[in-house]
């Protein structure tokens, strides 16, 4: 089976090589059509959809791509993306957030040095044949103090630079140990006192609610007068109207933007100011960046669309470990198995960590149930993205609960599926080394079975002939069983029976089943 790649904006030729040499892989090119309903056409059948800045992906562009499982940004922000629209429809995003991080530092140092040495002017200057010497006076670099505000890759990056030009950095970022802004030669400060000290600003985090107009008429208020200003980062973190009055007032004695509040600019106010420095959004723009990013978008995209871990994912947590298939296969089977033998619909699932199990790896195993309890509900298609989602909007309540108590494995996850009338059900498993995952207690009892294909469940009174009756009743209908288990907790009370068959058996074969008197109750689990 191929699939379909739509690159909807321009992208590195080089870049795209990962895509160019699958064999099952077609891409369609519409960034270079002018027809805006190429892309729409498009999608009609992608399985995949790559972007950079240009195409907005909004929650009508999604419903025209009902086979779409993945959107790629070659880059960092994803404010192109609604993104909660594509986690409903389960589509995953993913960016490549790190092949862009130099360009955009090194374009934020050109931005500064244009603007404290006034190139562009001096530059249009003896184009236009002058000779302006004294016009053109600039100021130093050495001994200025940068405020960063934002020190993840390119604030960071950023800060490096600052440091090799002798300049005192201060930094802020609230989600961001000190010890790190430390280690990288950064002073952080509080924004407030980082806005007091800083003769320049550069600004590097992405726009949220938070940071949209970080910059604005009270906290400018807030910086020494003569203050220069760098925005490589998005538009929307300036409130573009204070600014023009800074700037007029002298407040600010520099801006130099690579962003605006809207792309091409229109506030005619703003491009009119002098000591200013535009480019029109080239943070990204080399050669070396836009290869990057569209070589880890590429190759991102092709590990999502074969079901692997994706390391960028936007709207998924980052993958555990190597061996996050098998986790999920656990955890999805679980949901299944208790999905199957509940009688009625659920209402809320517990789930039960017991041992040594990572953070990342207790997310992706609630998820992997929550699919494979909802799966069985809803026409809709069910992933590791949606499922949290679908179950908030469903009612499902979900409670998680990490206990270091041993249980004898190295950790133990516990599925306690609870329907409405009282009506629970609760199987556990655990990865077994050379085995895999493995279910290892139903209702309490201890049993050892793989969570594959068909399994017969059934409550049973532990009674001599019970099993040989079983067993018969599936050989006149020419069933296989593969294994069983049954598992007791004294002889001669309760018990369970997990039988592995190799054939689905029908409502005949159930039904006779039930007509055995030690059986209380018989479901089809289908772990597929
Ligand atoms: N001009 C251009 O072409 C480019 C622009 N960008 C922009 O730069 C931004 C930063 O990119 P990266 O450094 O790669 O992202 P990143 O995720 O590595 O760093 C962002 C940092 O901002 C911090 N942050 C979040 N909220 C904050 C707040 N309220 N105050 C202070 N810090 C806060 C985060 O903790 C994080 O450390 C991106 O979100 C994107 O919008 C990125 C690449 C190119
Ligand atoms: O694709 C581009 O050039 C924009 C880069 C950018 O802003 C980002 O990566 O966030």
């Amino acid at each position: 089976m191929g699939y379909r790649i739509v690159i909807a904006d321009p992208l590195s030729e080089a870049g795209l090589e990962p895509l160019r040499r699958d064999p099952e892989v077609e891409i369609i090119d519409v960034s270079h059509e002018d027809d805006p309903d190429a892309l729409v056409r498009a999608l009609r059948d992608a399985d995949a959809l790559i972007v950079r800045s240009r195409t907005k992906v909004t929650r009508d562009l999604l419903d025209l791509a009902p086979r779409l499982k993945v959107v790629g940004r070659a880059g960092v922000g994803v404010d192109n993306i609604d993104v909660d629209a594509a986690t409903e429809r389960g589509v995953l995003v993913l960016n490549a957030p790190n092949g862009n991080t130099i360009a955009a530092a090194e374009h934020a140092f050109a931005l500064l040095l244009a603007l404290a040495r006034r190139i562009p002017e001096a530059h249009a200057s003896v184009k236009a044949g002058r000779w302006e010497r004294q016009r053109f006076i600039g100021f130093e670099l050495m001994g200025k103090t940068l405020g960063v505000v934002g020190l993840g890759r390119i604030g960071s990056e950023v800060a490096k630079r600052a440091r090799a030009f002798g300049m005192e950095v201060l930094g802020y970022d609230p989600y961001l140990p000190e010890s790190r802004a430390r280690s990288l030669g950064i002073e952080p400060v509080s924004l407030e006192e980082l806005f007091r000290r800083a003769d320049i600003i550069t600004l590097h985090t992405p726009l949220t609610e938070e940071t949209r107009n970080l910059i604005r008429r009270e906290t400018l208020a807030l910086m020494k007068d003569g203050v220069i200003l760098v925005n490589a980062a998005r538009g929307g973190l300036i409130d573009e109207d204070a600014l023009v009055e800074a700037v007029r007032s002298g407040k600010v004695a520099g801006v130099a933007l690579d962003v605006f509040a809207e792309e091409p600019p229109k506030n005619a106010e703003l491009l009119a100011l002098e000591r200013a420095v535009f480019t029109p959004h080239l943070g990204a723009s080399t050669v070396e960046a836009q290869e990057n990013v569209a070589r880890d978008t590429s190759i991102a995209i092709l590990e999502a669309l074969r079901d692997r871990p994706v390391r960028t994912a936007v709207n998924l947590p980052e993958a555990p470990s190597p061996e996050a298939a098998e986790l999920l296969r656990l955890g999805e089977r679980l949901g299944t198995f208790a999905m199957d033998v509940l009688d009625g619909p659920p209402v809320a699932v517990d789930v039960t960590f017991h041992g040594e199990i990572s953070e990342a790896e207790r997310e992706f195993l609630v998820r992997a149930v929550l699919k494979g309890v909802l799966a069985r509900q809803l026409d809709v298609r069910v992933n590791l993205v949606n499922a949290r989602t679908l179950a908030r909007q469903r009612g499902l309540e979900v409670q998680e609960t990490w206990t270091s108590t041993s249980t004898g494995f190295p950790f133990l996850v516990q599925v306690r599926l609870r329907g409405e009338r009282g009506s629970a059900v609760q199987v556990s498993g655990t990865i077994v080394e050379g085995l895999g995952p493995r279910i290892v207690e139903v209702e309490g009892f201890p049993v050892d079975v793989p969570p594959e294909g068909t399994i017969v469940f059934a409550h049973h009174v532990d009674r001599p002939g019970v099993i040989g009756r079983v067993g018969m009743i599936f050989g006149e209908k020419g069933i296989n069983i593969a294994t069983m288990i049954v598992g007791r907790r004294e002889i001669g009370g309760e018990a369970v029976m997990l039988l592995a068959v190799d054939h689905t058996p029908d409502e005949d074969t159930l039904a006779k089943l039930l007509d055995i008197e030690a059986l209380r109750s018989v479901k089809l689990v289908r772990l597929g």
